[in-house]
């Protein structure tokens, strides 16, 4: 049965199609334009009672939450493709250690900006500079923390490439892309080794590639 990603276009679905291709796992995906509102249809709520961006239908299996979906694909395909979830208990303890101080400390602060330089625009909403100082300098605390810990680890598991840096793929490529923030990273040396390293893999080179249809 081959995995359907509805909502392509957008940063969180991207965490999920990066992890099926790294686990080299067929899928295809299902356009949700959400300036159209079409994640608040009765159809999608069916799928996604929250009305977010991805869910996946595997055959009669549904799962929302990218986080979630990275973490099912990486145990139900563990021999297959990239091991992503490390080897040992320890390291998996690592590996989930850093993807829940992704979701919690570095997504928060990053998706709001997001929202405010990506999506305000073109909502008519005028940008709240004082929120938007408060999250860059949260997250240029967060930051710091993972310059700390990936000078002396090439991975923030570890030695192996695992979740816990694949999931920080799509808003990072915000933060560096169209937010032009970059400087945040570059001023990081660690964190810009570890950035250049992750985000030149052929499976992040692969998701930026696709022209997915709105
Ligand atoms: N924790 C959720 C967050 C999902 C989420 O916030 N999705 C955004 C899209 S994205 O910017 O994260 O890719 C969304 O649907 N936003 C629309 C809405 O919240 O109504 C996950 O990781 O799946």
């Amino acid at each position: 049965m081959v995995v359907k990603v509805y909502g392509p276009n957008y940063a969180s679905p991207k965490r999920v199609i990066v992890c099926l291709i790294e686990k080299g796992i067929e899928f295809e995906t299902v356009p949700v334009d959400l300036f159209k509102g079409e994640n608040k249809s009765p159809e999608y709520l069916e799928l996604q009672p929250f009305g977010e961006l991805p869910v996946i239908q595997d055959g009669d299996y549904i799962l929302f939450e990218s986080r979630a979906i990275i973490r099912y694909y990486a145990e139900k395909y563990k021999s297959q493709g990239t091991d992503l979830l490390g080897k040992t208990i320890e390291e998996k303890g690592l590996v989930d250690q850093w993807l829940e101080v992704e979701a919690h400390k570095y997504q928060p602060p990053l998706y709001d900006m997001v929202v405010q330089i990506l999506f305000f625009p073109k909502m008519g909403i005028p940008k709240d500079e004082n929120k938007m100082k408060e999250n860059e300098e949260k997250l240029s605390k967060v930051l710091d923390v993972y310059e700390e810990r990936l000078s002396k680890s090439k991975y923030l598991a570890g030695d192996f490439f695992s979740l816990a840096d694949l999931s920080y793929l799509p808003f990072t490529q915000y933060l560096v892309g169209p937010m032009e923030k970059g400087y945040m990273i570059r001023n990081r040396k660690h964190v810009s080794a570890w950035w250049d390293d992750i985000s030149s893999r052929p499976s992040w080179q692969k998701v930026l590639s696709f022209n997915f249809n709105p």
